[in-house]
């Protein structure tokens, strides 16, 4: 029996990152698209990624973001993982891992099955797929909208890499969400915040424990 992993995404105060830490936090995102409530600059990304190195992966999320953007986030921020959260194409995913020799995670829009199929595509470079809710009309952000989809469609789904499902998650859903989607990783931000782009480190610890106390076979 193996543990889920999990990403606690957009945390952008000590505190909370510490919070997630220690809580058994796989992985760890920073939020580089500037619309957004939990963006960080990059030296509160260095100094959040510092505390971070060595006990979780780094996930620097991105949207369409041009090289130069990549290379200076890179260069300062040394990401483990670059997310790329927009149009990006497979061919863009394959120069940013040349580039920057980073583990690169695709996040996918998703509200019905066959919003999958790009997938396979993607797999081919990407190290990770996030399959993310799709936006609400009108939204200015491309996640991180506490929207949720149908969890059972991913069930069965063999893409030869690993991929987490994220959208509306918190700690009262997720355990229902690994168990009828059968997926290892999971990925939140909303549902572990106490207002918008507020991240609050009692339901950061909850999340996890919630989703850590679910054991599938490995
Ligand atoms: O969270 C944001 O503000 C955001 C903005 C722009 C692109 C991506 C963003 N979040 C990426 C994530 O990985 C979120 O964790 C994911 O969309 C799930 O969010 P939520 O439904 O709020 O848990």
């Amino acid at each position: 029996m193996s543990d889920i992993k999990v990403k606690i995404c957009g945390l952008s105060t000590e505190d909370t990152m510490a919070a997630a830490l220690d809580a058994g936090a796989d992985m760890v995102g920073l939020m580089f698209f500037p619309k957004s409530p939990r963006h960080v600059t990059l030296s509160q990304a260095c100094k959040l990624a510092d505390m971070a190195r060595g006990k979780a992966d780094i996930v620097a999320v991105t949207v369409n973001m041009d090289l130069d953007g990549l290379s200076r986030i890179k260069e300062l921020v040394n990401p483990d993982i670059i997310q790329f959260h927009g149009e990006e194409a497979p061919e863009s995913l394959a120069a940013a891992k040349v580039m920057h020799g980073t583990k690169v995670m695709k996040a996918m829009s998703i509200s019905e099955k066959a919003d999958l199929e790009a997938a396979q595509y993607y797999a081919i470079v990407a190290d990770w797929l996030l399959f993310d809710a799709k936006p609400p009309k009108g939204s200015e952000l491309p996640g991180g909208n506490g929207v949720s989809y149908d969890w059972t469609i991913l069930k069965d789904l063999d893409l030869k890499k690993p991929f987490m499902l994220s959208g509306g998650l918190d700690p009262e859903n997720v355990a229902e969400a690994i168990r009828v989607s059968g997926v290892t990783a999971v990925d939140v931000s909303s549902g572990v915040e106490r207002e918008k782009g507020v991240k609050d480190s009692d339901l950061i610890r909850a999340f996890l424990a919630a989703a850590k106390g679910v054991k599938v076979p490995g």
